[in-house]
């Protein structure tokens, strides 16, 4: 719909045809900046039907745009409100050479004649503000794109039109900042795009720039675009970028679950970890395969996913609002080594782990692969022994287990720490970056830190330190060791070293791997022969398994999903096929399939052949433990907190 305003208006409204100013506030409220709080303005649309125009008043308040049209007809009159949350943006200036989409209708001016709407732009001197719309509807949800062109020619100064035109994207812009939102555009600072050109099909870069960058312009966001040329390429941006909190506003990753991964994992090995992780948002943009983190997000804000998943993704991560999630720190040993690693979707071993690793050689024929593997694993139905541990979530009850047992209260050797309350406000952000002379003592020093982080993803293909470089650097760089440095040993030194690395970097809070866990301290233990161990804690695994469906953003819940030897296959096909859905889980009480919502986990197989998955990413076999870290992290949604 075009409208136009003006000379019009006031004929119309008895005014003589003298042009009239440019709109000013109904309302006398004025914030400092002078911009309005609400505009109300006639307009008219050309009914080439009815050889009549209609009347429309529009007006702009904070809870959005209400139009109003009224016809000749009495009884004929329509309202219509557009959301202040639903405009992505607004733009203001000349007519678009292009036609907009949306549609710019021919219309002429109905009370004075000569003066033609379609006239070209050099002689029009008429202002147009075009308001981008995504309308949220229920039943079916989806959102409905919506252009609104305001045509704004109440004098015969272009200039004096702009202004007007101005004011009214001013105010819409107001409001939608009123409302919770921050635009990258009102801090002045860049959103950090990271786009992988090579996740899912490998289009990538064309789905941004058809589906990804129109919104973008019409939002007005001012971003950086970086495309990784290799895995780690965007973990390292992220990490060694210096002014990564004072240029950008937020990051979003236009890709799989896999370079969120290295993104969060990059953030959380930087010096200011918590400062990162607070102060810049998340945002995914799903162009990869599986896509667990996307899905879960709309499902949390209630957002429509297909059939346009980029399109809807990319509106919650212009909408200017986040939440709190959680992260879950990771620990892995193996060969006499440990390794950390940040997830935000989920740890498996056993049967799912197993259908998503093993049919990798199946890719080439998509999405049918997990289908086929799954009726191929069934058939051949596996199971694991080992042992596993967890520490229920607060308020949760221990689900009744056939073999679950407590663990022996056992006095341990000095030194085990107790697994204490979990509680992100424990984590603290080292002090800021030193050049010089600590860095040369840390990587004099890197190799003796005795607590290694480094992980190894077998599929991203690569090792990458999680945090030795700043193990090194802070704990003989910081300033309480530098004075009594001469007077230590290196062993003193070393031990001084990872006493302080354990206070000011993201250190779990229950015992290392190595360490036996206590039922004094909570832990329930489960001895036996496991189909399937999968840890949860969103509640999607990817776009079409709803694994988790009681799982929140930031509930400081992982949920364990354990399957016991024993269950029928039957049984097995009916939580493969209902996983879709989420109704894959037992009501009452089970003898196999039970779920344990929980704060910390330990898997401990007993062979050493087998698959376990971190993020749906293949990792080093061996034992593994878990933690939560309560709303660590922000992530971009349409309802924030
Ligand atoms: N330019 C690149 N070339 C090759 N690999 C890359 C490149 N950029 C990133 N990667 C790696 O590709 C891996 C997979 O990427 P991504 O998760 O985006 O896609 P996907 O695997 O198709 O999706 P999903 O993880 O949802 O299944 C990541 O682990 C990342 O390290």
């Amino acid at each position: 719909m075009t409208a136009n305003t003006g000379t019009s208006g006031e004929n119309l409204m008895g005014n003589g045809g003298k042009t009239h100013e440019p709109s000013t506030p109904t309302s006398d409220t004025e914030v400092a900046s002078g911009t309005p709080t609400e505009l109300s303005e006639i307009f008219f649309v050309d009914n080439s039907r009815r050889k009549q125009s209609i009347k429309i008043q529009v007006k702009l308040c904070p809870e959005g745009v209400y139009l109003r049209r009224e016809t000749e007809e009495d009884d004929h009159i329509n309202e219509q409100l557009i959301r202040i949350d639903d405009i992505i943006g607004s733009r203001y200036g000349r007519r678009l050479k292009k036609r907009a989409r949306g549609g710019l209708n021919s219309c002429r001016n109905p009370n004075v004649p000569g003066q033609e709407a379609d006239s070209e732009p050099d002689s029009d001197n008429s202002a147009y503000l075009y308001i981008y719309a995504y309308l949220k509807k229920e039943k079916p949800l989806r959102r409905v794109q919506t252009l609104r062109i305001l045509r704004f020619r109440s004098s015969n100064d272009y200039g004096v039109n702009l202004q007007t035109a101005e004011m009214w994207h001013h105010t819409i812009r107001k409001h939608k900042r009123g409302n919770g939102s921050s635009s990258p555009a009102d801090c002045g600072k860049q959103l950090l795009i990271l786009l992988n050109p090579k996740s899912g099909s490998g289009k990538g870069r064309e789905l941004f720039q058809k589906q990804v960058a129109p919104l973008l312009t019409e939002a007005e966001v001012q971003y950086d675009l970086q495309i990784t040329t290799h895995p780690q390429y965007a973990k390292e941006f992220v990490r060694t970028r210096r002014d990564l909190l004072t240029r950008y506003s937020g990051i979003v990753v236009a890709s799989g679950d896999g370079l969120f991964y290295e993104v969060l994992n990059g953030l959380m090995e930087r010096m200011d970890w918590r400062r990162a992780c607070r102060e810049l948002p998340l945002g995914i943009i799903p162009c990869g395969s599986g896509n667990g983190l996307a899905k879960s997000v709309a499902h949390h804000c209630n957002e429509p996913y297909e059939p346009k998943p980029i399109l809807h993704a990319t509106l919650t991560c212009m909408a200017g609002k986040s939440t709190p999630m959680d992260v879950v720190r990771v620990e892995l040993a193996t060969r006499d080594k440990h390794f950390v690693m940040y997830s935000f979707l989920s740890v498996g071993w056993g049967l799912i782990a197993d259908i998503d690793i093993e049919s990798e050689r199946l890719r080439s024929i998509g999405a049918q692969r997990f289908t086929l593997w799954a009726i191929k694993r069934l058939i051949g139905l596996r199971s694991y022994k080992g042992r596993v541990s967890y520490l229920l979530g607060k308020g949760k009850k221990e689900p009744p287990v056939e073999a679950a047992r407590e663990l022996p209260a056992e006095s341990t050797a000095a030194g085990i720490r107790s697994s204490l309350p979990l509680n992100a406000g424990e984590f603290h952000d080292l002090p800021e970056e030193e050049e010089g002379e600590a860095v040369l003592d840390g990587e004099q020093f890197a190799d003796a830190i005795s607590l290694d982080r480094s992980v190894y993803r077998q599929h991203a293909d690569s090792w990458h330190s999680a945090m030795s470089r700043r193990t090194a650097y802070y704990s003989l760089g910081g300033p309480s060791m530098r004075s009594n440095r001469s007077r230590m040993s290196i062993s003193q030194r070393i031990e001084a070293a990872n006493a302080e690395f354990a206070e000011r970097v993201p250190t779990g809070t229950i015992p290392p791997l190595q360490m036996p866990l206590l039922s004094s301290d909570g832990w329930i233990c489960e001895d036996g022969d496991f189909v399937m161990v999968h840890a949860a804690y969103t509640t999607h695994l990817s776009s079409d398994v709803f694994f988790a469906p009681e799982s929140r953003l930031d509930d400081g819940l992982i949920y364990l999903v354990i399957i016991r030897r024993g269950v029928s296959r039957h049984q097995l096909l009916n939580f493969m096929l209902n996983l879709n859905a989420g109704t894959h889980l037992p009501i009452g009480e089970d003898p196999f399939i039970k779920v344990v919502p929980c704060r910390a986990f330990r898997i401990e197989p007993s062979s050493s052949d087998g698959i376990l998955v971190v993020d749906g990413e293949r990792v080093e076999y061996g034992p593994i433990q878990a933690e939560v870290m309560p709303g660590l992290i922000n992530v971009m949604t349409t309802s924030g907190q």
